[in-house]
C-alpha cells in the first residue's frame, strides 16, 4: 500500500527542517502515525495493517538521528499496537488514540515545565538562550509575565539561525530580547543571570544533547559561576544509553554553512557541519522537567520510571528490539 502523501509530506518536513525542535518532531511524529493509520486503505487483515504501521515507523524515524523524541514518540504509538489485539478497526482507533494521547501530553508537558521552571528564575534576571526550544521559551515566557526577567539574550545559532526563531516567539510575547553572535557569548556572560537552554537528548548520566555550541554556552557559564538549566520533557530522555548506547550526532549538509559555489572552487576544503554537542552533566546545574526539577545526575531514575518496562528488551537487542518486536518488521 501507498504511503499517504500527508505521511510523506511529514518526513519531508522533518528532514528538511520545515519542522523542527524536538518537541514538534516528536509530536509531528505521532501526527504522522495517525494519519497513516486513518489513511490505510489496504487488506482487511491485522498483519497487514501491523506491517503497513511498520514501513510508516521506520520512515518516520529515519528523518532525522538525533532527537530521542522522534523515536520514543513512535515507540509510545507502536508499543500500544504491539499489545493491541483486533480487527484492523481496532488497531487502527489505538493507534489514532495514542497519537492524541501523546500530543496532548506533549503539550502539557511543555506548559507545565514553564510553570515550574519559572520559579527557579531570580527577580529581575537577565537570561541567555541557545537556539529555540519551546521548552526553554515557555521557562521564559512564564518568568516574564511574573514579572521576574528583565531581559533575554539570545544567540544567532548559526548556521541555521533558530536563534531568529527564538526572537520572534519571545518578542510576541512582550519579552525584550537582544540577539548577539554566537562568539559573543563569554562576553556577554558577565551581565547574565540564568543560562536556559532545551534538549533533543537527555542521556541516563545526565549528559544533555542540544544545539551545537550548547556546550560551549554550558561552559562560559561554569567559568562565569552563572546556573544552567535545561528545560526538557521526559520523553527526550534517551532509554537505549541505559545500557552504554551513544546518541547519534547528525551532520547536516555543509552548504548550510557555505554555498555551492564556493564549495566548488574551494575543492580542498572541508566544511563540516556537525548539529548537536553533548555537555556533561557537571556543567548542568538542573534538569526542568514536566514531573519536577532534578539534578542531571537522576537522569537515570527518570529513565526507570518511564522506560523500565523495556529495560529487559533494549538489553536483548537495543532500541529496535522494542519498536520492531510484534509489531514492526525487522
Ligand atoms: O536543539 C534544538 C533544536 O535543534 P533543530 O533546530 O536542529 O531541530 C532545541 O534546543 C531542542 O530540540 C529542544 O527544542 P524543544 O524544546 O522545542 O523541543
Amino acid at each position: 500500500m501507498e504511503i499517504p502523501a500527508k505521511v510523506l509530506e511529514i518526513a519531508e518536513g522533518i528532514k528538511t527542517m520545515r519542522i523542527r525542535g524536538a518537541g514538534r518532531i516528536a509530536r509531528a511524529a505521532a501526527e504522522a502515525l495517525k494519519i497513516a493509520a486513518e489513511n490505510y486503505k489496504g487488506p482487511n487483515d491485522p498483519g497487514e495493517f501491523r506491517k503497513y504501521m511498520s514501513r510508516i515507523a521506520n520512515l518516520v524515524i529515519s528523518t532525522r538521528p538525533t532527537a530521542v523524541s522522534l523515536p520514543n514518540a513512535v515507540i509510545y504509538v507502536m508499543y500500544n499496537l504491539g499489545k493491541a489485539s483486533g480487527n484492523v478497526e481496532e488497531l487502527k482507533r489505538i493507534v489514532v488514540s495514542t497519537a492524541e494521547k501523546f500530543i496532548e501530553e506533549s503539550l502539557n508537558a511543555v506548559k507545565k515545565i514553564g510553570m515550574i521552571g519559572a520559579r527557579r528564575i531570580k527577580d529581575n534576571a537577565v537570561v541567555l538562550t541557545h537556539c529555540h526550544s519551546t521548552a526553554a521559551a515557555s521557562v521564559i515566557i512564564t518568568a516574564y509575565k511574573m514579572g521576574k526577567i528583565v531581559k533575554v539574550y539570545s544567540t544567532e545559532t548559526r548556521p541555521f539561525y533558530q536563534g531568529r526563531i527564538t526572537y520572534k516567539h519571545l518578542s510576541e510575547h512582550g519579552v525584550p530580547v537582544t540577539q548577539i553572535p554566537d562568539s559573543a557569548v563569554r562576553y556577554i556572560m558577565n551581565e547574565v543571570d540564568q543560562v536556559v537552554v532545551g534538549a533533543d537528548t537527555i542521556a541516563s548520566n545526565g549528559a544533555v544533547v542540544n544545539k551545537i555550541g550548547t556546550s560551549q554556552v554550558a561552559l562560559v557559564a561554569h567559568e562565569a559561576r552563572v546556573r544552567v538549566f535545561v528545560a526538557a520533557e521526559t520523553y527526550k530522555f534517551s532509554p537505549a544509553t541505559l545500557i552504554g548506547e551513544l546518541v547519534p550526532i547528525e551532520f547536516r549538509p555543509p552548504t548550510e554553512i557555505v554555498p555551492q559555489e564556493w564549495i566548488d572552487k574551494h575543492r580542498n576544503v572541508e566544511v563540516l557541519n556537525p548539529a548537536f554537542d553533548v555537555t556533561p552533566p557537571e556543567y548542568i546545574d538542573a534538569i526542568i522537567t514536566e514531573q519536577g526539577v532534578i539534578p542531571p545526575q537522576s537522569a537515570i531514575l527518570v529513565l526507570l520510571e518511564r522506560f523500565g518496562w523495556a529495560l529487559e528488551k533494549i538489553k536483548q537487542g537495543g532500541l529496535g528490539k522494542i519498536l520492531f518486536e510484534e509489531t514492526l518488521e525487522e
